[in-house]
């Protein structure tokens, strides 16, 4: 047998990334610069590797609603045109650099806003940094905009989404602290979007179980469930190892729902207790639409890359599951569906081919 890929080697493989806040991937060093010609003085600390330190144990909470305080610092320098292109552009190029060949990026554009930036500024300056970064790198970056779930900003976020479509924005979303939110608070968007034929994930069975996977499913039509750890509560598995799924569990991997899974993150807010013990293994093996994604790459400390090394060591996954996981995502992306097969066949299996070759 071959040996297991090696963090190295799984930086090589062409990936996908479905689940990625751009406000939680800043460089650190980029925040401190932005905080100085911005003027934000709230940063905890302006060493670099102490800024890196102090982000990845903050969010160590145990709690979304606590984890979610970190992004005041990065929200807080993202407030220019300027500082907006850079980030992303940044985004782009990290992303790139890790191996990843397309990747669906999101932000709310309603937090950046706070010294005078229209909603349409803040979405052409992210457009342009994408573009400068994604130029030249082998890399295609969407844009998902987000709503936040504790605002009431989602129907006009959703007509933005719809509007900047052609332009690079592929989708829609809303994020922030679940519990006490249900998606159901943002049906009127939700019904407006599979009115004009667009697409939407929700964050839901993160911080809540069931009910918030039922809402984002049954009665918003999700497309995509981001995280969805908490479908776990809706399987049983008895004593000879079998699994039972209830009705939502079994209608989820019947419809090949895909759930965005984010491992490290789902340690950080207390969503799963190890990598080893994640619901992943138990999905994968049940095969529904499972991916893997950072979430925060900033806030834990990764990448695409770390996460699928961690899975390797935890679950002894080799080339043949990530090839899996990447080819549910690229399925799973809200591109069009020729766009989608073309970077399948030309990019990810051929690329894996060659790495399988070489083991
Ligand atoms: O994992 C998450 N769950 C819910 N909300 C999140 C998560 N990660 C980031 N966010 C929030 C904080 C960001 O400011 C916002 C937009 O990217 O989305
Ligand atoms: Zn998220």
């Amino acid at each position: 047998m071959s040996q297991p890929p090696t963090l190295e080697e799984i930086r090589r493989a062409p990936k996908v990334l479905l689940h990625d806040h751009l406000d939680g991937g800043l460089r650190p060093e980029t925040i401190i610069d932005l905080a100085r010609e911005t003027g934000y003085d709230g940063l905890p600390t302006t060493d670099v590797e102490g800024l890196r330190a102090w982000f990845s144990e903050a969010s160590n909470s145990g709690s979304l609603e606590l984890y979610l305080q970190t992004f005041d610092h990065t929200v807080g320098v993202m407030q220019t045109r300027d500082s907006l292109v850079r980030v992303a552009a940044e985004c782009a190029q990290d992303l790139a650099d890790d191996g990843v060949v397309y990747a669906e990026v999101r932000y709310a554009p309603e937090q950046h806003t706070s010294t005078g930036l229209s909603l349409e500024e803040v979405i052409e300056a992210v457009q342009e940094g994408f573009r400068i970064g994604s130029e030249g790198r082998g890399i295609r970056v969407g844009t998902l905009l987000t709503a936040m779930r504790h605002q009431a900003r989602s129907m006009e976020i959703a007509e933005l989404a719809v509007r900047y479509r052609d332009v690079g924005v592929v989708g829609f979303d809303i994020a922030g602290a679940e519990a006490g939110y249900p998606p159901t608070r943002h049906l009127d968007a939700f019904e407006y979007l599979q009115r004009e034929n667009a697409h939407f994930t929700i964050h839901a069975g993160e911080a809540f179980g069931l009910p918030s996977i039922w809402q984002a499913i049954q009665w918003c039509g999700a497309d995509r469930l981001g995280h969805g750890v908490r479908i776990i509560d809706d399987i049983t598995v008895q004593g000879d190892g079998t699994a039972k799924l209830g009705r939502l569990a079994a209608y989820v991997r019947d419809k090949r729902i895909p759930l965005e899974m984010c491992p490290t993150s789902n340690l950080q807010t207390g969503a799963a207790t190890s990598i080893a013990e994640h619901p992943i293994g138990l999905l994968r093996s049940l095969n529904f639409r499972v991916t893997v994604n950072t979430d925060n790459r900033l806030m834990s400390a990764t990448s695409l890359s770390g996460e699928f090394s961690k899975l390797t060591e935890a679950f002894g996954y080799g080339w043949d599951d990530m090839q899996w996981f990447t080819i549910n995502a690229m399925k799973s992306a809200f591109l069009p569906f020729d766009e989608r097969l073309a970077l399948i066949n030309g990019v990810i299996k051929p690329g894996f081919a060659r790495l399988k070759w070489q083991a």
